[in-house]
């Protein structure tokens, strides 16, 4: 593989060629699919950027699947996405939050050997307040014989993913992907309408500097998840407090987190046993590229990409990001730290112990 620097100009379309040079059997398809999400991609920056001046900003008056009142922004990003990546020919289905069932492809169009799965407006409540939002997306292999893509294929394990990422909206535009060989970054240059490699070979670092949690929840917590808190907050064991960065779009904290260092945690709760965010098309593409990175993402007690799905629009909770972080999740969601002073065992200043 040609190593590039940061400085480099390379567009994502040459790195994708690149890639894929790496394996003498790859057929173009999986190529293809990622020029197409690159496409559409920037139609709905073009979209996002101008939110404001045409009328795609509040409410479409509609409910999604999930009972969520669907924003105009979400219905217009799930039609560009579905219309840029229906005729390609290298997909036999797709699903999307903002879909109850899969989508198929139009009769007349070549069905391919891959499915995709996406989360076209990433972070909907903020959309009309100008704060950055996203796109994520998921790709796998069709495991049916048949010639459109079913069920069967969405639901496999993210372990399985051979494409995902996600495309942030924000002070500039950048589109994050993984094959499987490291998580690498593109930022859009709207002066030559083109994604340039910008970050490449990312790596988060293995300790946080940020926690992203909304904390208004509290109150339906479990002690365990509230004395996990605690930790992250430095009120425990003499960890070193996180600062808490929470934007209410999972792509822009996510993004933060995994440059700079940091977990983000959507636990379950009493109001939500499952929590809120999607397996398939939200924890899944994000803990591909967080494991790239060479970091963790877990629902406190198995990791995501190991979760066996059952349903399309299943949640799931979500600890995604540095090592050190999620693993402390996994302990102490385990039982294996207890706060101190309850008697049980509580782990050392700085780092903590866990009883195994
Ligand atoms: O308002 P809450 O409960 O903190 O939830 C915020 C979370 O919900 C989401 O907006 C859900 O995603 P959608 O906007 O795609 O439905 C995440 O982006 C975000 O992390
Ligand atoms: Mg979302
Ligand atoms: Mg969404």
């Amino acid at each position: 593989m040609v190593r590039h620097t940061a400085t480099s100009v390379v567009t994502i379309e040459r790195f994708i060629i690149e890639q894929e040079r790496q394996f003498p059997e790859a057929t173009g398809e999986l190529s293809g699919i990622l020029y197409d999400i690159a496409l559409a991609a920037k139609m709905i920056a073009n979209k996002v950027r101008s939110a404001g001046l045409a009328d795609i900003l509040g409410a479409q008056g509609t409910d999604n699947v999930q009972g969520e009142a669907q924003q105009k922004l979400d219905v217009l990003s799930n039609e560009i996405i579905v219309k840029a990546m229906d005729h390609g020919g290298r997909l036999c289905a797709m699903a999307s939050e903002e879909e109850p069932d899969i989508i198929p492809i139009p009769e007349g169009f070549r069905c391919g050997k891959y499915v995709l799965l996406f989360d076209p407006l990433d972070g909907s409540s903020n959309i009309d307040v100008n704060v950055p939002v996203g796109t994520i997306f998921s790709v796998m292999r069709k495991i049916t014989n048949g010639r459109h893509g079913t069920l069967e294929d969405m639901l496999q394990p993210g372990r399985r993913q051979v494409a995902a990422g996600y495309v942030i909206y924000g002070s500039s535009t950048m589109l994050v992907y993984t094959t499987g060989q490291g998580a690498h970054g593109f930022t859009l240059d709207p002066s030559i309408g083109e994604f340039l490699l910008s970050h490449p070979d990312i790596k988060i670092p293995n300790t946080g500097k940020f926690l992203s949690v909304n904390d208004s929840y509290e109150q339906h917590w479990s002690d365990e998840v509230k004395t996990l808190m605690r930790h992250y907050r430095g009120l425990e064991g003499g960890s070193k407090p996180l600062s808490v960065r929470y934007v209410g779009s999972l792509v822009a904290d996510f993004h933060r987190n995994l440059l700079a260092g940091g977990v983000f945690a959507y636990p379950a709760h009493a109001k939500s046993p499952k929590g809120k965010l999607r397996l398939l098309y939200e924890a899944n593409p994000l803990a591909f590229i967080v494991e790239q990175a060479g970091g963790c993402a877990s629902t406190g007690h198995c990791r995501i990409l190991d979760v066996q799905p059952e349903e399309l629009h299943e949640r799931t909770p979500l600890y995604i990001g540095s090592k050190h972080e999620v693993e402390l999740a996994n302990d102490i969601l385990a039982g294996n730290v207890v706060a101190a002073g309850s008697g049980g065992v509580s782990p050392g200043a700085g780092a903590y112990s866990v009883a195994r």
